[in-house]
C-alpha cells in the first residue's frame, strides 16, 4: 500500500533492486514517503533495511528501478553507525558544528529541544548511549529537515529511555511537520505513531497500518503496562510464506511465515 494522501510524496521508490557480490539485497521494492507521515521498516538482520534507507537518502545507487526525490528536499539522517574518532577530545557543540558551522545559540536550541541542552560543553565521549542518540537527533534537526531518516535510533538506549525517545520523535514530528522514515528490527516499540509499517526481507513481505493498543502477555512482561498502553498492534495479512531457502511461496503452500510479521 502506498502513502494514502494526495500530496506528492517527498520520496518515491519504484521497483528498486540492489545486489552485492551477486546476492540480491533489495528486490523490486516500492516505497512512498509522504509529508508529515511516519513509515517504519521492520525486518530481520540483513534484510536490507539500511540499504533501503540509503537508497532513499541517495547514498546507495539502485541497480534497477527508480527513486524520485521532491525538489528541494532536506533530509536529516541519524545513521545506525557513526564513524566518530572516539579518541579525539571534542565537545558536543564542536561535534554539531561539523562540517557545517552553526551559531552557538542555534546548537544550544537544538540540544534543548531534544532534552540535552546541558551537554553542549561536555566531551562527546562522556555521553551515555541515550544522550548520544539525542545529540544525533539534534544534529539531524539542525538541517531543518522535511524528512528525518532514523536507522535503529534506539540502539544504546535503555527500555525506559526508548519510550521517551519515541515520544520525543513524535512530538518533534508534530512541531516541525517533517516526515519520518524509521528503521527497526523491533516490532513492538516502533508501532506507536507509525502510519505505515513495511516488513522487509529483501522484498516487501507485507505492509500495513498499526491498530489498537497491544496487550500481548509477552509484551506486557517485557515492557510493562505503561509501554503497553503506548503501543499499537500491527495488523496486516500474509499473502505468502518463505521456504527454508528463502523462496517465496503462496501462504497455503506451507513453509515458515514471513519473519517478524505475525500479529502481536
Ligand atoms: N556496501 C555493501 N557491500 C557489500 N554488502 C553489503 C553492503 N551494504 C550492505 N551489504 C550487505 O547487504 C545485506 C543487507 O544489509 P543491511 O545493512 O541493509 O541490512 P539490515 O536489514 O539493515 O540489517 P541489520 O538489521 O542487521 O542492521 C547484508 O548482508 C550486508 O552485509
Amino acid at each position: 500500500m502506498a502513502a494514502t494522501d494526495n500530496a506528492e510524496p517527498l520520496v518515491r521508490v519504484r521497483g528498486v533492486r540492489v545486489g552485492f557480490s551477486g546476492t540480491r539485497v533489495l528486490d523490486d521494492v516500492d516505497l512512498d514517503l509522504a509529508p508529515g507521515r511516519t513509515v517504519t521498516i521492520i525486518g530481520p538482520n540483513g534484510a536490507g533495511k539500511t540499504t533501503l534507507a540509503r537508497v532513499v537518502l541517495g547514498l546507495q545507487r539502485p541497480h534497477a528501478g527508480k527513486v524520485h526525490r521532491r525538489k528541494g528536499l532536506s533530509v536529516g539522517y541519524v545513521p545506525q553507525r557513526f564513524a566518530l574518532d572516539w579518541t579525539l577530545p571534542i565537545t558536543v557543540a564542536h561535534f554539531l558544528g561539523l562540517p557545517k558551522r552553526y551559531a552557538r545559540h542555534t546548537i544550544g536550541a537544538a540540544l534543548s529541544e531534544v532534552g540535552v541542552g546541558y551537554t553542549q560543553d561536555k566531551p562527546v565521549q562522556s555521553l551515555s548511549g541515550g544522550e548520544f542518540q539525542r545529540v544525533m537527533l539534534a544534529r539531524a534537526l539542525l538541517r531543518r529537515p522535511n524528512l528525518l531518516v532514523l536507522d535503529e535510533p534506539m540502539q544504546g538506549v535503555d527500555l525506559g529511555g526508548q519510550l521517551d525517545l519515541f515520544d520525543l520523535i513524535g512530538r518533534l514530528r508534530t512541531q516541525h511537520g517533517f516526515a519520518v522514515l524509521m528503521v527497526s528490527h523491533d516490532l513492538h516499540l516502533v508501532m506507536r505513531g507509525t502510519e505505515e509499517v513495511v516488513c522487509l526481507n529483501h522484498h516487501v513481505c507485507c505492509r500495513g497500518q498499526p491498530e489498537s493498543v497491544s496487550q500481548h502477555p509477552e509484551y506486557l512482561h517485557l515492557f510493562g503496562t505503561a509501554a503497553a498502553r503506548a503501543a499499537a498492534v500491527y495488523a496486516h495479512t500474509h499473502h505468502h510464506k518463505h521456504t527454508p531457502s528463502g523462496e517465496v511461496v503462496p501462504a497455503e503452500a506451507g513453509a515458515d511465515a514471513c519473519p517478524e510479521t505475525e500479529p502481536q
